[in-house]
């Protein structure tokens, strides 16, 4: 089992309900934990059971920043928005400075996500730190 930290600016939150209702089965084997409106939407799509944490402007993006410094998270997917400014750029910029630092599996498009679900199953479900 991975603990995996899932996020969406506003204009992906739509593309990342839907990769996780397709991905629906094998996430429910790990432990999911996500910034608070991210959150909120996957589990009204799902029902799966999410640990929600603050909304990423208001701290969620720091607070799983901390849990890969902690080496409490495995896994990343973070569905980035290219294309929009972010009042809290500077949280966004840590978070994935954190997850490269760290060496944790990474994602911020669907189809390194998808890569990633691969390679938890290649893994036996264990992230990389086990
Ligand atoms: O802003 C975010 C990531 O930087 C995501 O936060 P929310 O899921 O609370 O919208």
């Amino acid at each position: 089992m991975a603990q995996i930290g899932l996020v969406a600016h506003d204009d992906r939150k739509d593309d990342m309900a839907k990769w996780v209702k397709t991905h629906q089965d094998q996430l429910s084997q790990h432990d999911l934990f996500a910034t608070g409106t991210t959150g909120s939407r996957i589990v009204s799509a799902t029902g799966l059971s999410v640990t929600l944490l603050k909304s990423g402007p208001l701290g969620g993006d720091q607070q799983l920043g901390a849990m890969i410094a902690e080496g409490r998270l495995d896994v990343l997917i973070f569905l980035i928005d290219p294309l929009s400014a972010q009042p809290h750029d500077v949280d966004v910029k840590a978070l994935t400075r954190l997850a490269t630092l760290y060496d944790v599996l990474f994602a911020c498009n669907k189809i390194t996500a998808d890569a990633v679900l691969n390679a938890l199953k290649d893994n036996g479900g264990n992230g990389a730190h086990g």
